[in-house]
């Protein structure tokens, strides 16, 4: 230490240059007698210690720096490299891959953990037997280990590899952190570029490598169905994924000769010289379905095993959760080019409008909303802020994608309107209905057959032979009167009685009837709601007709009675402008779409053999005219073809008549 000091207090400046540094900085001579008088430490000896110093440290900097060029320059002379952005879907792939056959084998100690993922695109990171875990209910996601920032290397087919993983944004990091490296001052986010580097001079082994990557993706997926929906209402995109474990179209029960048609009628849709065929002839290469039927009838359930099948991904939107016109059109601009579209609820769209042009022309003196038919109070309570103009667009406007296929799914189909449904929008209709004793049986082999690897269910010690299944299966089936439940009521009974077959078969007798009985019971329930509804309606135009007649008794001369009716004129009047200024709106939006598209000439034939749940039709096909709800007609309909510009079954679309597509089955 003395000898540190006994360094420090040596002067290394001569004389003259000590009193140029005076000169300089006038009082440094006074400044330097004091540090060495009373510290024992000579300035100057120090200012050039630091001077020194300043220097060794840039020399190091501009070392570094040009080590760093040279070590760029070699990269690029020796190396292929492709970028990807980090929303890529293929970003994510990669990811996967690697987190599956790099950094599972090697031993690399710097890592990125996840778990759940709340707001992202969760389903990329986790792997097959993740998600079977997942689907049977373990309470915490697995944890998967993937690359953190940085280069991962690896060898793929003979090819040495690196993959990048850039950190893009130093936003959360203070400058306290800021000498830190960065795997260890902060976590991926999921959206970090990637550059796939490959030693060489061609990036044909990088492009393989991305195709096994993909390859690997689509074999994780291929036993799920990816369901994309939008959560987030403020940022309008399909913001989650679901995976779904697949589900065989075989067990969705509905008649097997309308399934056929519908899978073979999708199939020929999505051949590639389907498209070709559809784009020479001008045609927009677009198919939309709509499948109504009662609650609980396997729409959805439909939809998915469809997506299922052909490979598509479903992207769902539950129609009356839609904000507006203005996110519906952001949804489906975001729409990939083959996808699977399903509308739940398509009535939900415009109802307010089309429920208040009926009730402001009704001659109601009350405005009460009890009026209000049972069917319109259940549409009403669902309703959603988009309009039909703007779901029309979506479907076939000139913004509308080319190449999905979407299906529509209603309740009250009898309620749709007719631009709606008109070939082009909807090319098919499926009728879902109450189950038949066929496909009740099914469901009962389906619920108690063994897994699929042949072994009984976990839940089940004993498996029963399978004679005997399909024999208790005929006797559950018999007991099950046709038309009158929905399959999601026979499939809740069977669940009740999962562990015992035997059971099912014995008690569906008994169950039948309770049900029939609470059926017939809620009948009559609604038959004296509509009474009471019937006689207040009559009563209520009994005291219109009381107030008429006092008011006809003030007036004394013809002058007077032309007055009154004049006003009653003028009443008349108000209330049909404001039914035709609604009318020419949603006409001009529909004229809009339709001159922008040709509808597509349906091209499977109707396949209707009474058999109630499931009937497939093409639009309009033969089936008898319900009555629109704006426009009352009793048309009866049944032609199919239609010509450009014409709308279903052969009437203008812009026409009033109605729509007459619903099956009465
Ligand atoms: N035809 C069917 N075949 C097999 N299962 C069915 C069928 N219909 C309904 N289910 C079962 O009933 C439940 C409800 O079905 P799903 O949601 O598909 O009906 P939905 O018609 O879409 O109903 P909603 O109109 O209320 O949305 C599901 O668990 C499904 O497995």
């Amino acid at each position: 230490m003395d000898s540190l000091l006994a360094l420090a207090g040596t002067s290394w400046f001569s004389d003259s240059a000590v009193e140029d540094l005076e000169q300089r900085i006038p009082g440094f001579m006074m400044l330097r007698d004091f540090f060495q008088k009373w510290l024992k430490l000579d300035v100057t000896t120090l200012l050039t210690a630091a001077a020194l110093l300043g220097a060794a440290s840039s020399g190091v900097h501009s070392v570094q720096q040009t080590g760093s060029k040279l070590y760029w320059w070699i990269v690029r002379f020796l190396t292929a490299s492709i970028s990807i952005a980090g929303n890529d879907r293929l970003n994510r792939e990669v990811l996967n891959w690697l987190g599956a056959h790099v950094l599972s084998k090697k031993g690399t100690r710097v890592l990125t953990a996840n778990s759940e993922t709340i707001r992202n695109d969760a389903w990329s990171y986790r792997r097959v037997s993740q998600e079977r875990n997942d689907y049977h209910h373990e309470k915490r996601m697995p944890v998967q280990y993937l690359p953190t920032f940085g280069t991962t290397w690896f060898i793929h087919h003979r090819n040495i590899f690196m993959v990048r993983r850039i950190l893009t944004s130093n936003s959360h990091f203070n400058s306290a952190w800021a000498w830190t490296p960065d795997e260890y001052a902060g976590a991926p986010e999921g959206d970090e570029p990637l550059v796939v580097m490959c030693l060489g001079r061609s990036v044909e082994p990088i492009k393989r490598f991305l195709d096994t990557c993909r390859e690997f993706a689509d074999r994780q997926r291929e036993a799920y169905i990816t369901v994309r929906i939008s959560k987030r209402s403020y940022d309008e995109t399909w913001d989650t994924t679901i995976l779904r474990p697949l589900r065989p179209l075989e067990t969705v029960h509905f008649d097997e000769e309308t399934k056929k048609a519908l899978v073979a009628d999708i199939e020929n849709y999505l051949d590639v010289n389907t498209r070709k065929f559809y784009n020479r002839r001008g045609i927009p290469y677009r198919r939309g379905f709509l499948l109504y039927g009662p609650p609980g009838t396997g729409k959805t359930s439909l939809s998915l095993a469809l997506a299922g099948r052909f490979g598509l991904e479903l992207y769902l939107l539950h129609m009356p959760s839609v904000r507006d016109d203005t996110v519906l059109e952001k949804l489906f601009t975001a729409l990939p080019p083959r996808c699977m579209v399903l509308l739940e609820d398509i009535d939900a769209v415009g109802i307010k409008r089309r429920w208040r042009a009926r009730h402001d022309s009704d001659d109601s003196d009350s405005g009460n909303d009890s009026d209000k038919s049972d069917g319109d109070s259940d549409l009403d309570r669902g309703r959603s802020s988009c309009t039909l103009s703007g779901l029309l667009n979506v479907l076939d406007g000139v913004a509308s994608q080319e190449g999905r296929i979407v299906l529509m799914t209603s309740n009250f189909a009898e309620k749709l309107d007719k631009a709606l449904v008109r070939p082009g929008r909807v090319d098919k209709m499926l009728y879902l209905g109450h189950i038949s004793p066929r496909s009740s049986e099914l469901m009962f082999l389906r619920m108690f057959g063994p897994d699929a690897d042949g072994t009984a269910p976990a839940d089940r010690a004993v498996q029963l032979p399978q004679d005997q299944l399909n024999q208790l299966a005929i006797e559950f089936s018999n007991c099950i009167p046709s038309d009158v439940f929905t399959p999601a009521q026979v499939q809740g009974y069977l669940l009740n009685h999962r562990d015992s077959p035997l059971d099912a078969a014995a008690k569906a007798k008994e169950w039948v009837q309770e049900e029939i009985r609470l059926i017939e019971a809620a009948k009559e329930k609604e038959r004296k709601e509509a009474e009471a509804k019937k006689k207040k309606r009559k009563e209520r135009k009994r005291r219109k007709a009381v107030r008429m007649a006092e008011a006809l008794r003030d007036y004394n001369s013809d002058d007077d009675l032309e007055e009154l009716r004049q006003k009653i004129k003028e009443e008349k009047r108000q209330k049909r402008d404001v039914r035709d200024e609604i009318e020419t709106e949603e006409t001009s939006a529909r004229g809009k779409t339709d001159e922008t598209v040709a509808p597509v000439k349906p091209d499977v034939e109707s396949v209707q053999n009474g058999e109630p749940n499931g009937v497939l039709q093409d639009d309009a096909g033969g089936s008898e005219a319900k009555t629109d709800e704006t426009t009352p007609t009793d048309q009866k309909v049944g032609v199919t073809d239609t010509e450009p510009g014409v709308g279903v079954n052969g009437l203008d679309s812009k026409s009033h008549e109605s729509n007459g597509v619903m099956s009465g089955q």
